[in-house]
């Protein structure tokens, strides 16, 4: 149990996941991974129309996973064996049974991105920046979200986010495809419900049909090992120089 995440049920017909933990700009311990993948199998026996995926703050919305966890001093063995969990509760969220969004109210880094990618749609605040920054850490993506990203946006498109791994604004994200709008600081809460409202305003049973339409097309259970395969290269790029140069300011690397 990890009290950095939190879950919430709104009568509209929705569930809402919070990663919890501003000062640490919600970067995800592996505590927090286990609560994460637990709320997920526990909110799709639910009759939710949609489900969201937040931070709290407004500095960002993940900084990806917790550098005292995923230090640089990790064998390829220990990496494997912490990225993997990961892995797995981004595959479930990937096939979710209904839409899911991802509301960044602030940056996103590494495998924060690819837990937005998980997503089916993304928004966020307007000042918000992006970066798959794993290819500048001597590592690359470690969660299976380089994977999924092929399957979000043009695949032209995601090889150069991914090798470029430099910093994008909220409209050079829309520009890819990634994003699909911004949320308004003064209006946040009109604009979560204009973001909503087209998925509530269907039943269940409409919204299931349209998302295992797009499971079918989009993410079949053969990604699953594609994701596999990119955890299994990243946990073998662990450690080099540059990734222990680069997470110097850390502790434990
Ligand atoms: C391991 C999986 C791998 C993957 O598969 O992709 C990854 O996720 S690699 C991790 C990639 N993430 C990063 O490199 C992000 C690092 N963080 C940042 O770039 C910035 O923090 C930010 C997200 C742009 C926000 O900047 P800012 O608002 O200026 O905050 P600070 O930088 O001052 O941070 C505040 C506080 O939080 C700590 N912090 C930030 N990110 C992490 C993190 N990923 N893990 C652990 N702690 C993190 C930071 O050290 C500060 O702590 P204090 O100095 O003690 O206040």
């Amino acid at each position: 149990m990890s009290e950095y995440v939190k879950w919430d049920i709104y009568d509209q017909g929705y569930g809402m996941i919070t990663l919890h933990r501003p000062e640490r700009r919600n970067a995800l311990s592996l505590d927090m991974i286990e609560e994460f993948h637990r709320l997920l199998w526990e909110a799709r026996d639910l009759d939710l129309k949609a489900l969201v995926i937040t931070g709290a703050g407004t500095q960002a919305f993940c900084a990806g996973g917790d550098l005292n966890d995923f230090h640089a001093g990790l064998s390829s063995q220990e990496a494997f064996s912490a990225l993997y969990p990961m892995k797995e509760a981004l595959y479930e969220l990937s096939r979710f049974p209904v839409p899911t969004i991802a509301l960044l109210n602030g940056h996103a880094r590494g495998g924060g991105c690819e837990l937005a990618t998980a997503c089916d749609f993304r928004y966020a605040a307007e000042a918000s920046t992006i970066g798959f920054v794993q290819g500048e850490l001597g590592i690359s993506p470690g969660w299976g979200g380089g994977a999924l990203l092929y399957q979000r946006i043009h695949p032209l498109k995601a090889y150069e986010m991914l090798v470029q791994s430099r910093i994008y604004d909220t409209e050079e994200a829309i520009q890819t495809g990634w994003l699909q709008g911004t949320i308004r600081e003064e209006t946040i809460a009109e604009d979560i419900d204009d973001i909503l409202q087209p998925f509530l305003s269907k039943n269940i049973d409409q919204v299931k049909h349209f998302k295992q339409q797009y499971v079918k097309q989009q993410i079949p259970i053969s990604l699953s090992a594609d994701m596999d395969d990119e955890v299994r290269r990243c946990s073998n790029l662990w450690g080099n120089d540059q990734h222990k140069e680069a997470l110097k300011g850390y502790k434990k690397s």
